[in-house]
């Protein structure tokens, strides 16, 4: 494509060169540069864009775009110099562009807020597969374009990222794309200029306040994608944020409430929870009809309503709608049954913030009939504030706790279980090992007849990060370790 077609939504001053020239590639990255790229330099929380100029053009970049004055004698004449405001929106505007506004040619739906994200868009996906639709599911487990599955390091991709899954996804024919948003991609501009039909909310409670201010700058970031959607919103009315985006959007554009309150558009009520899932009624205006939802806990109610209500906005029938929930499937990793020993139930929940683990211990409150055991820890190099409210929480809401490592990262693990610590009281119930193998295998042992070990905090994570390094690590494999006898 041509430059000038490229940066022609960019308010950019040319500095040097021509913008008549032909560009093969966009990259932010210096490690991935081939002939004719236009390098876009990103000033990041590690490292600087700006200092691998040289290097870009060197490597075949005849085109770079900054934010930042360079020294134009460095620079060869015929690589083009543009100079833009901020180039990581720059970047997301570019790449749409390159990548021909492929937001514009699939139904996008974005959901954020701090649970439940990575479930409602495999929720989704499962109802519309049911339709007949092929879909496009960006999120922390992975990217997927139809069932082709593509690593991800983040929960939502950065602009350049996105725009090129996204037009792979318009190109293998997908009709929706069910992505999650995190709030650290509205701040850093991830989705600027993206095209979303639909926002879901979730809720907003404790996390990620070592990333924003505070609770308002979580909010304001979250609340971008509120405004941003063409169609509408599907909104939980049971949270106080929530609400407040019901009623600063309502005037705006239809906005679907969702909840058990009587307030609630849509509404659930009628509940039996059992081990399996549970049974309830769905409520919207005059209509009244009764479903069955094979993922136990409410928390999974409120998820399925999130989803239905996208389906009320875009035509689907209640009754229609009520009969495709049967093909939800359990999400991996969140209240996944792992155990193999009949006697003992073993759940895998990734449950890593306060709010998460008291609705997932209280979801197995509701069918448990022995004790429950948790093994659970804190990441590192995150919001340290949640730690001593989920070892509150933990500890209200089990029986046994095994306080254990999750992801240290670069932090001391013994320093972080200080932090959970913290919330905690000593007792005969409370068990600390550092090791998170050693913790689930005491955990195991410990369980008898009936009980419930719940193993939260990592799900469908595959790895632990011990201070720079990845190592495998899946709890899913340490349970199946001890049942075969493994040490
Ligand atoms: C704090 C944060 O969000 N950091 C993100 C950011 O990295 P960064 O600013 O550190 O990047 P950097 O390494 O300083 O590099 C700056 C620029 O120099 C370039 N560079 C860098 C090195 C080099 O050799 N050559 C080169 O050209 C880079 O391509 C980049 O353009 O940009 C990267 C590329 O887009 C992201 O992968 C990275 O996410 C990191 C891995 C991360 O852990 N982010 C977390 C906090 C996060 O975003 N989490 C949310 C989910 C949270 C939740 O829902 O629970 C998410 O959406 O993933
Ligand atoms: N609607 C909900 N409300 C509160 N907690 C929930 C909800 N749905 C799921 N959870 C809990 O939160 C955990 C994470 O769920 P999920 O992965 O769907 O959230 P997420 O928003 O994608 O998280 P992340 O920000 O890490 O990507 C689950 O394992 C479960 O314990
Ligand atoms: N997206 C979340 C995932 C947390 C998962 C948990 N296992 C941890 O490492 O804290 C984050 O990066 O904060
Ligand atoms: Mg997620």
């Amino acid at each position: 494509m041509i430059l000038s077609e490229i940066i022609k939504n960019s308010n950019c001053k040319v500095i040097q060169g021509t913008i008549d020239k032909e560009i093969q590639a966009i990259q932010h990255h210096s490690g991935k540069i081939e002939k004719d790229t236009l390098f876009v330099a990103i000033s990041g929380y590690q490292r600087d864009g700006h200092d691998f100029i040289g290097q870009v053009i060197t490597d075949g970049a005849t085109a770079v775009v900054v934010e930042k004055s360079i020294d134009l004698n460095l620079i060869p004449d015929d690589v083009s110099v543009l100079e833009v405001a901020d180039t990581k929106l720059a970047l997301a505007e570019m790449a749409n562009l390159f990548y021909q506004k492929p937001t514009e040619k699939i139904n996008v739906v974005g959901i954020t807020g701090t649970n439940g994200k990575t479930s409602i868009t495999q929720m989704l996906n499962d109802l519309y597969k049911t339709t007949g639709q092929k879909n496009a599911v960006f999120g922390t487990i992975a990217n997927f374009i139809g069932e082709e599955k593509i690593p991800t390091v983040n929960t939502t991709p950065d602009a350049l990222e996105l725009a090129r899954l996204m037009s792979e996804a318009v190109k293998m024919s997908c009709e929706n794309c069910f992505m999650e948003v995190s709030s650290h991609a509205l701040k850093m501009g991830r989705v600027h200029n993206m095209n979303f039909n639909y926002a879901i909310f979730t809720n907003l409670t404790e996390d990620h306040l070592d990333f924003h201010t505070d609770f308002e700058d979580y909010f304001t970031a979250k609340f971008q994608l509120f405004k941003m959607a063409l169609k509408g919103c599907v909104v939980n009315n049971d949270n106080e944020y929530g609400r407040r985006i019901i009623e600063a959007m309502k005037s705006h554009k239809r906005c679907l409430s969702y909840g058990f309150s009587e307030t609630a558009e849509l509404r659930a009520d009628q509940i039996e929870y059992h081990q399996w899932g549970s049974t309830f009624h769905l409520n919207w205006h005059e209509q009244c009809v009764p479903v069955k939802l094979n993922i136990p806990g409410k928390i999974y109610i409120y998820n399925l309503m999130a989803c239905v209500g996208i389906m009320l906005l875009e035509g689907f029938e209640l009754d229609a709608i009520s009969k495709l929930v049967t093909k939800v499937k359990p999400v991996r990793g969140r209240l996944e049954q792992v155990s193999s020993d009949p006697a003992r139930t073993v759940l895998l929940d990734y449950a890593h913030t306060p709010d998460a683990l008291e609705n997932v211990l209280q979801a197995i409150h509701e069918f448990s009939k022995g004790r429950i055991i948790i093994v659970f820890g804190c990441g590192g190099d995150r919001d340290r504030k949640k730690r001593p409210m989920m070892g509150e929480v933990a500890q209200r809401l089990s029986d046994l706790v095994i306080l254990t490592s999750d992801n240290p990262r670069t932090e001391a693990p013994e320093l972080i279980i200080k932090d959970v610590l913290e919330g905690m009281t000593l007792s005969d119930a409370l068990f600390v090992e550092a090791d998170r193998r050693k913790g689930i295998y005491k955990a195991l042992e410990l369980a008898g007849e009936n009980d419930v070990v719940l193993i939260a905090g990592k799900g469908h994570e595959d790895y632990q990060v011990i201070g720079k390094t990845k190592i495998h690590f899946d709890d899913k494999e340490v349970v199946q370790d001890f049942f075969d006898g493994r040490k």
